[in-house]
């Protein structure tokens, strides 16, 4: 089975895509790590985000970079909304999804474009959404258990400014698949999150049981 998570920056869709794999005992990609880990690697090579070849260079990383913390920051994720605007970024990081997607058995797979470009035949669907503000406050809140100081303010800005960028790029803009099942946390725990991805998940898998 193939579950794609869609969903704006801070909606709780990497929290929601872990607990469906924990569910359903799949295999899980946080596909936002891999234009971070491009991001880093631009910054670090000292390479021009605005310029396309230079990011697609950067796509060439080591496995290593996966896993270090620099590409849990606010800077990093602002810095990897401006390097998936490329198409040639993307179309580098494509296939690597694509395989994990397709893996026998399948996987969960949360990102802005899993539902409509990397799995567009998952057998379920969900798009993630709430509020920018709610959204901002749940980023802010985790930014300052990191130790940041920045204000919510800022966050909010950024949230949207990301949204923006996210949605109107030319090549794999963010938005919901014609037949993604919408789920708004806005005013949901994260339990109670978690219970309704897993119902729509039902629905939807019982539903193309039932006409195939
Ligand atoms: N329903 C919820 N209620 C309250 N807090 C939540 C909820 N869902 C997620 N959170 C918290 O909000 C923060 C962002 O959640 P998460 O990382 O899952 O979002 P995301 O959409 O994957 O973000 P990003 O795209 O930036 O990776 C986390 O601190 C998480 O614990
Ligand atoms: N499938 C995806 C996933 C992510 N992006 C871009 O990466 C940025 C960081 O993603 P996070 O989920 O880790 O916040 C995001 O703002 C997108 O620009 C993408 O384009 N497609």
């Amino acid at each position: 089975m193939i579950i794609a998570v869609d969903g704006p920056a801070a909606s709780g869709k990497g929290t929601i895509a872990r607990a469906l794999a924990k569910h359903y005992r799949l295999p899980h990609l946080d596909t936002g790590l891999l234009y971070r880990a491009v991001a880093a690697n631009v910054q670090r090579l000292e390479l021009d985000p605005g310029i396309e070849a230079d990011c697609v260079a950067a796509c060439d990383f080591d496995e290593s970079l996966l896993d270090d913390p620099i590409l849990r920051t606010d800077e990093i994720g602002k810095l990897a909304s401006v390097v998936s605007a490329h198409p040639l970024v993307r179309s580098a990081l494509l296939h690597r999804q694509r395989r994990f997607a397709h893996q026998p058995g399948g996987a969960v797979l949360d990102g802005r474009d899993i539902g409509t470009v990397i799995a567009p035949d998952a057998d379920a669907k969900l798009f993630i959404r709430a509020t920018p503000t709610i959204r901002a406050k749940r980023r802010h809140a985790e930014l300052r258990a990191h130790g940041s100081t920045v204000s919510l303010d800022r966050v909010l800005l950024d949230i949207r400014a990301r949204d923006l960028r996210d949605s109107t790029r030319g090549t794999a803009p963010m938005t919901p698949a014609d037949d993604a099942a919408l789920l708004d946390t806005s005013f949901l725990s994260i339990d109670a999150a978690i219970q309704r991805a897993i119902a729509l998940v039902e629905a939807r898998t019982a539903a193309k049981v039932a006409t195939p």
